[in-house]
């Protein structure tokens, strides 16, 4: 494993799902820096992987070859130029941010340099080692992009994007896509209550079916998703009518405007930030 300093500037959902995946995939803890402004919040990333905390960000910025921006993206512009304040020479550090609704571009503005930098776009269920990761690197070295390759897929799998613009298609596709698939369990957990189960047992029945689902499709790669849709729809049968109707419904559009609608607002938070 390489022996960079890596600082998580704003460590919250993101940066304490790829710290885990980072210590349990045998990155040294002794390498990876957590930033707060919220104690509670590094006492545990501390406890859970024994990394090095601080509530002081210009110190982690000094001290790592990597820094993690991973603060909301509204917050970014008051971090940035607290680093600019800070007097840290950053001109030669590899900088990685994972905020929707920021370009590079736009990032070295609020840095006030033309910093190495990569762009990504995770997910939650990084937390679990089936993260997916998103990748788009500007300027940094081919042992930089290795290095950031290798912290990726310690939470899940890694695609590299050729095109900036395709990060926000990569939002649509995976990083606001658990929610997609939550409110779809929602709805299922929902109606299991209505039909008399138990809190209990309806999320019991929706979980282990979602999971049983996606389990199907990871194991069965020569079969399409669509005929394993296919494979539980009996001719005449049950299936069939719950599917029709869906589709009767508009669902398959309207996913695809959900997801335009997500892109869009990455867009404009490009114009916003
Ligand atoms: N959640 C998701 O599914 C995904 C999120 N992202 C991106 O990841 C980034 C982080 O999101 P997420 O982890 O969910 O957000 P969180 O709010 O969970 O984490 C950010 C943390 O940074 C802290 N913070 C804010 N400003 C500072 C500062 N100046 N110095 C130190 N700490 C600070 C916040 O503290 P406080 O709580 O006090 O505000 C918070 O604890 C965002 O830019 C988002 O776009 C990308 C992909 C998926
Ligand atoms: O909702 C958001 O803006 C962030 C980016 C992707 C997931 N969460």
């Amino acid at each position: 494993m390489s022996d960079k300093k890596i600082a998580f500037i704003g460590t919250g959902n993101m940066s304490y799902a790829i710290i885990g995946g980072m210590v349990k995939n045998g990155f040294a803890a002794k390498n990876i820096i957590a930033t707060n402004r919220n104690q509670d919040k590094l006492a545990k990333v501390a406890a859970d992987f024994g990394v090095q905390t601080t509530a002081d960000n210009n110190a982690a910025l000094r001290d790592a070859d990597v820094i993690v921006l991973s603060v909301k993206p509204q917050m970014m512009g008051e971090l940035c130029q607290s680093f600019q304040d800070s007097g840290v020479d950053f001109s030669n550090k590899l900088f990685i941010s994972v905020a929707a609704g920021l370009t590079v571009k736009r990032l070295r503005e609020m840095l006030g340099q033309d910093v190495k930098m990569v762009r990504c776009m995770p997910n939650t269920p990084s937390l679990l080692g089936r993260g997916v990761s998103g990748l788009y690197g500007a300027g940094e070295t081919a042992e930089e992009h290795e290095f950031v390759q290798q912290v990726f897929e310690c939470t899940g799998i890694v695609v590299w994007v050729e095109q900036e613009s395709q990060i926000n298609d990569i939002i649509a596709v995976t990083g606001s896509s658990p929610a997609y698939f939550f409110l779809f369990m929602e709805a299922i957990e929902e109606k299991a209550k209505a039909l008399g189960f138990s809190d209990e047992d309806a999320r019991r029945l929706v979980q282990q079916t979602a999971l049983g689902a996606a389990e199907m499709a990871l194991s069965q790669q020569d079969i399409s998703i669509s005929q394993l849709r296919a494979n539980v729809t009996s001719k005449g049968g049950t299936t069939h009518e719950a599917v029709e109707h869906l589709k009767s419904q508009g669902l398959v559009g309207t996913v695809a405007d959900a997801m335009d609608a997500c892109i869009a607002r990455a867009e404009a938070m490009e114009k916003e930030l």
